[in-house]
């Protein structure tokens, strides 16, 4: 059917030449949030002469993602953030028949069965973390979150646990990620996405080391561990062509920036969601206490704590970590009555969805209980996708739910971190929603529940 493309749905002017590219770089949340509010389903917004649609409707988020995914595609160095420019060819950023069967690949890392059984390493390394704490210290939770995640993600995907190289590899992963403003879709003419500064060479430097090191040592010892590097090096085997040792290093990059970054936002977020909410709080420590009693938690307790569940979606629901995603049309599509040209590039952004008054009611409340039974079916699909959905859906999502909800289950039964007075808490929305000044939080010691820290399994 040939139909001849409409005009693009309306939305700011913007600034002659830039267009909005101030308002999308500087202030993107609050700027997201005034084009849904003013031009309703759907806005077109002008970066330079670059036309980008958003589309803030579920049922358009099922299109892109359920219904249609192979029409499009991650925008490549047109990224909203550059993104392959530092992941290369990671599962986040490839596309088309390369991504299925890449993603065929890897997929067997990630089965829940598989997942399940670094329950154990997590709430070990929690318990190591909570060890090395002082009560009534104030900790920069952001880091140490950061730290333990980084560290459970290396330990379960690639056997490598070394708190030196770990320090190293948490801050070079910083300085990448945060270490410029997040470019915009327009082709930028620098090279990086990120700020190009000696300490970003470091930092790049560092990271290759690791994981070049990383595949030459398993390599030489020739161990099979069954973790993922050994399901990539025994596929470098199979087919030398398609698994290059680029490709492996670029499959453990995307893994252990992806695997960690999300996590310890996640858990920074809902430290702070629950500081800020004594009532969510302290039905979470009955709940804890009810069940647990003071135990380390296991995969079988995590049924039993519904309410915990509730609040780590809450929590995904209010700050997600992803909170916006991009792609482009590879034919032209027809939405809302409009045919749309190829080559569009569609932001779709959890920030906007999770946020919808018509459907949440009341968005701006931090309401753990609207995942209760009764209440959660009544979610459309799309409106809710803190990890994406359809075929490109996040593969890491069961190792995130586990870890989320076994590490907070792990912590808040020793201490519960209190925002520090004054602390200054800014959204820094790059890749990720991350807090631009950390979180800085007291260690308050949870006297409800007293076991002591066992750093033993
Ligand atoms: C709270 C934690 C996490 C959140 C919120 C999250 C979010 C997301 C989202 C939204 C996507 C889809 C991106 C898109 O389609 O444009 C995605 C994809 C992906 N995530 Fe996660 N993620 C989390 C944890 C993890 C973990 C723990 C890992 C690895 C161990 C991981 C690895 C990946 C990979 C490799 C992809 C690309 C999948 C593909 O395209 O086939 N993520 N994630």
């Amino acid at each position: 059917m040939v139909t001849t493309p409409t005009p693009l749905p309306t939305g700011p002017k913007g600034l002659p030449v830039i267009g909005s590219l101030l308002d999308f770089q500087y202030r993107p949340l609050r700027f997201f949030r005034e084009l849904e509010q003013r031009y309703g389903r759907m806005a077109t917004v002008h970066i330079g002469k670059q036309p980008l649609l958003f589309c803030f409707r579920p049922e358009h988020i099922r299109y892109f993602l359920t219904e249609n995914p192979r029409n499009f595609v991650k925008p490549g160095n047109a990224n909203d953030v550059g993104l392959k420019l530092f992941l290369g060819d990671g599962l986040l950023t490839i596309d088309g028949d390369h991504h299925r069967q890449q993603r065929r690949l890897v997929q067997p890392a990630f089965h829940k069965h598989r997942v399940d059984s670094y329950a154990t390493i997590m709430t070990r390394y929690a318990q190591e973390t909570i060890a090395s704490w002082q009560p009534d210290s104030v900790v920069n939770m952001a880091s140490e979150m950061q730290y333990l995640t980084l560290r459970i993600i290396t330990k379960t995907l690639f056997n490598v646990d070394s708190i030196e190289q770990t320090k190293k590899l948490g801050h070079a992963f910083d300085v990448v990620i945060s270490g410029g403003p997040p470019r915009t879709v327009i082709k930028s003419r620098i090279r990086s996405p990120f700020a190009s500064t000696r300490e970003l060479d470091e930092a790049s430097r560092t990271i290759d080391t690791f994981i070049y090191g990383l595949i030459e040592q398993r390599r030489k010892t020739n161990d099979d561990t069954g973790d993922v590097l050994s399901m990539l090096l025994q596929a470098q085997q199979n087919e030398p062509e398609s698994m290059t040792d680029k490709q492996i290093h670029d499959h453990v990059l995307t893994f252990v920036a992806a695997g960690h970054e999300t996590a310890q936002n996640t858990l920074s977020w809902t430290f702070y969601l629950l500081s800020q909410h004594p009532h969510v709080r302290a039905k979470l420590l009955a709940e804890l206490q009810t069940v647990l009693a003071g135990r380390v938690p296991t995969l079988d307790d995590l049924p039993k704590l519904p309410y915990l569940e509730g609040v780590i979606n809450e929590s995904w629901r209010f700050y997600p970590p992803a909170w916006r995603q991009a792609r482009m049309a590879l034919e032209d599509f027809e939405l809302d009555g409009k045919c749309i040209p190829a080559g569009t590039i569609t932001i779709l952004s959890q920030w906007i969805l999770h946020n919808l008054p018509d459907i949440w009611g009341d968005p701006e409340n931090f309401r753990p209980e609207r995942w209760d039974k009764q209440n959660a079916p009544s979610i459309p699909q799309g409106a809710y996708f803190p990890f994406g959905l359809g075929p490109r859906i996040c593969i890491g999502m069961p190792f995130a739910q586990l870890e989320t909800k076994l590490l907070l289950a792990t912590i808040l039964q020793h201490y519960i971190p209190q925002l520090k007075p004054r602390a200054r808490i800014v959204f820094q929305p790059l890749v990720t929603l991350r807090p631009k000044y950390g979180m800085p939080m007291r260690l308050e010691t949870n006297n409800t529940i007293i076991s002591p820290v066992s750093t033993t399994v």
